[in-house]
Parts: C-alpha cells; structure tokens; sequence
C-alpha cells in the first residue's frame, strides 16, 4: 500500500521531505478551493524542487467542471510544472460519459507530453451531497477514458469520512472492480488510523491523507508534521503485514497473477 501526502504549500512539503522514508507522494493541493483543490503551477514547481527526486510529485488539477478542454489544459499545466501523478475531481460531471470525456482529454493532453505520467481519475465518496456520478462509476470511467487509477475521497470535508459514505464491503468491491480493469485503486477521506484494518484488507494500492498528518488532525488549521507521517506509516506498514500473515493460503495454483502496481513514473527532472 502506498502512503500519498497532500501538503497545500512549500512549506508543508518541507515538513514532507523531513519524512520522505516515510511517505511515496507528495501531493499538491490548495485545500482552501475545495477538496481537490488545484494549487498554482509555480507551487507545484518549487515543491518538485524541494521533495526528493526519488518521489513522484502529484498534483491536484482541481474540483472540475464539465468542461474537458478547459480541463485538459489544466491537466497539461499541472505536468508541464513537475507533477507525474494528475489528479482530476469529476466535481460537475453527472453521468459516467461526461465523466470519460473529461478523462479522455486529461489523459491526451497528459500523455502527448509525457507518457509514463500517471493519470488518477477521481470521483467522491460522498457524491450524493454534491449530485457528481456514482462512486462505484469511476472504475469503468478510469477504465475508458486509458486513466491509470480509480480514486475516492470526500467532497464536504465536515469531518465525515470515506467509510461513512461508502461502507468498507462497496470500497471493496470499488478495489475488485479498479483491479479487475488494471487499474490501481486509490482511497481517502479524512481516512484516520483505525480505517487501515480495512483499507489494507481490501487490497487498497494507494490511501490518501491530510487531516491524519496534520497537528490535532485538522487539516485546515494544523499543519503536517513529520512525526505524525511516521507514526501513520508505522501503522499501516503494521496492517498490511497482519494482513499478509492472515491471508489464507491458496490452495491452487493461481491461473493468473494479481495485477501488478504500475510503477511510479519517474520524477521530473
Ligand atoms: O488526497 C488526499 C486528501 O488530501 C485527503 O485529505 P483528508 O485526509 O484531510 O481528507
């Protein structure tokens, strides 16, 4: 399982690199303009610039529109500016088509410039309160639209989380479905700990955290702290290692094997 970091700021991703052993992407976002918050290019830069060159910079391009060629242009901005991993929130798409046509452009215009960027497309997990498409939708969407990963977080930060609107059996079921198409399966939402047990037992690939790093969990006010990086990896490297040792034994041999993480694209030099 990796461990996704999203600092809003230099800074923050100074306190990242403190705890870069610890992390395996830092993730840029502007919290303040929404949960996918798209930060500026110059920031995505300086963070490239100040996180070690073995970790992939991810970037958020925003909470977005139906709107695909404003989109991928935004997309586009988002790499030209040192991010492999590209981030979109289908925000204002409210059908899996408005959806794939966003992330058809998003992956065209990623990866004319750069082939071995990783391309996420994200739905929410709590797209009832927003009316976006379904959670279980993005999948197929990934699948479609050639994204490299299917992810969920949480659209109203309230201080409800993933598994309070989409229930530990759907994320799994949303995982079976991401790997069954070749597609890594990414999951956040203010996802704290004690959701790790399940996290890890679901086979999720990626967990995307803030508000569990930050000082006092608030990922508006506090701020990311390197011993509270270590302390969750500590834990989840934990969880995964229960889940590995509880994992029965097959009892035939495998006809085909598990798809494989793709591996992390290089840093931008
Ligand atoms: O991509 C991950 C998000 O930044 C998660 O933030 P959160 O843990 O505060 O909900």
């Amino acid at each position: 399982m990796l461990l996704l970091i999203s600092p809003d700021s230099v800074e923050e991703a100074l306190e990242c690199a403190k705890a870069a052993q610890h992390l395996d992407i830092v993730d840029v976002k502007k919290p303040d303009e929404g949960s996918l918050g798209a930060n500026y290019p110059w920031v995505i830069r300086e963070i490239r610039a100040a996180v070690p060159a073995d970790k992939p910079v991810s970037a958020t391009v925003g909470d977005v529109p139906y709107k695909p060629g404003t989109v991928a242009q935004a997309a586009l901005g988002a790499a030209v500016s040192g991010a492999t991993y590209i981030k979109v929130g289908l925000y204002g798409c409210t059908t899996p088509e408005q959806a794939v046509d966003v992330m058809r452009g998003v992956v065209r215009a990623v990866k004319d410039f750069r082939p071995d960027a990783f391309v996420v497309a994200s739905g929410y997990a709590d797209a009832h309160r927003i009316g976006c498409v379904n959670p279980l939708a993005l999948p197929d969407i990934a699948r479609r639209s050639g994204s490299d990963a299917a992810m969920l977080d949480t659209a109203v930060k309230d201080g409800t989380r993933l598994f309070d609107h989409v229930p530990p059996p759907v994320c799994a079921e949303f995982v079976r479905q991401a790997h069954e198409a070749g597609l890594l399966a990414a999951l956040a939402g203010s996802v704290r700990s004690g959701d790790l047990a399940d996290l890890a037992r679901i086979g999720t690939d990626i967990v995307g955290v803030r508000g569990a790093v930050c000082e006092g969990g608030d990922r508006k006010a506090g701020r990311i702290r390197p011993h509270l990086v270590a302390a969750f990896r500590t834990q989840m490297d934990e969880h995964v290692r229960n889940h590995v040792a509880a994992a029965p034994a097959p009892t035939t041999a495998p006809t085909t094997a598990p798809p494989a993480p793709a591996p992390a694209p290089a840093p931008a030099s």
